[in-house]
């Protein structure tokens, strides 16, 4: 069920350069099912800025009623909530869209994870996901330097992880796909986040494997009414176009036009 809600921030760190953890407590996080959902965040008591924004689930916690985000402070938006402090009131409307099918894979199998950037964090929840069902998760995470780079110790303890940067200052240099190339393909399904270039040179890599991919699209109302976030699909939809906020944004690889 999609609410909207006052909560109230529990633990608000900088956890890289201009990246903030925010941890934020309601009874809304009952209804928080899948991985890869958001929440749609008004990030100010003023009339501006007006539209809400967008930021992934990155972890849940249903026994203390708590969810965490991490999300790059950049704009006007993000910038003000990155100024809220402990105790203070946060407006979500969530949880919204459809999130990562974690039953596609089996205990005993691998799955492939692949984040870019702020597409890293839903990552943290489904691997968590995947775990508890016996899933070897493998993540590959691309950042642009070492000064954005996080959670690199959590996705560890979950499974094999990678770390990419595109200028070399940590983990390898360049793209996730050059890690991906020295990697076995013997996973499952592979499950990915981030720019869409990326995602599809994911889809050209794996034609043949089951993938599924979290569309990051500007959006509006958050809720399938404004047609902000439509994307053209492919042939092998019978539909013309999609609703990043309310059909995805996790689409199956091969049905949204990259
Ligand atoms: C489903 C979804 C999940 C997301 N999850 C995360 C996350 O976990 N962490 C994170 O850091 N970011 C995430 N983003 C991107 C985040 O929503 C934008 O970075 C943010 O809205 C930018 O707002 P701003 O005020 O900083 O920038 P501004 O430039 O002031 O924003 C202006 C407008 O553009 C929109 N906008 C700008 N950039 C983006 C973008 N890349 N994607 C979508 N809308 C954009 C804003 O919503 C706003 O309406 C997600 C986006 C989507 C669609
Ligand atoms: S953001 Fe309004 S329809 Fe998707």
């Amino acid at each position: 069920m999609i609410r909207q809600g006052q909560m109230q921030v529990v633990n608000q760190q900088q956890i890289a350069t201009n990246i903030f953890e925010l941890t934020l407590i309601g009874d809304l996080v009952l209804d928080m099912k899948q991985p890869g959902q958001f929440v749609h965040i008004r990030v100010s008591d003023q009339l501006e800025p007006l539209l809400r924004r967008p930021i992934s689930i990155s972890s849940i916690d249903k026994e203390t009623q708590e969810f965490t985000m991490i999300y790059r402070a950049d704009g006007r938006g993000t910038t003000l909530l990155s100024e809220k402090k402990q105790g203070d009131q946060v407006d979500v409307l969530g949880p919204l869209g459809n999130g990562f099918p974690v039953d596609k894979v089996e205990a005993g199998q691998k799955a492939l994870l692949v984040g870019g950037g702020i597409g890293v964090p839903p990552l943290y929840e489904l691997s968590k996901r995947l775990v508890e069902r016996g899933v070897q998760p493998i993540h590959v995470l691309g950042f642009q330097s070492k000064d954005v780079v996080f959670y690199e110790k959590q996705f560890q303890e979950l499974g094999e992880t990678h770390i990419v940067t595109a200028d070399g200052s940590y983990g390898t240099k360049g793209f996730v796909t050059n890690v991906l190339e020295t990697l076995t393909d013997d996973f499952a399904v592979y499950y990915s986040c981030g720019p869409t270039p990326m995602l599809a040179a994911l889809e050209k890599m794996y034609p043949e494997k089951e993938g599924y991919l979290s569309f990051e699209q500007r959006m509006g109302c958050g809720i399938g009414a404004c047609f902000a976030c439509v994307c053209d699909t492919t042939e092998k939809m019978d539909v013309d176009y999609v609703k990043v906020c309310s059909d995805g944004p996790v689409f199956p690889s091969g049905v949204v036009q990259v």
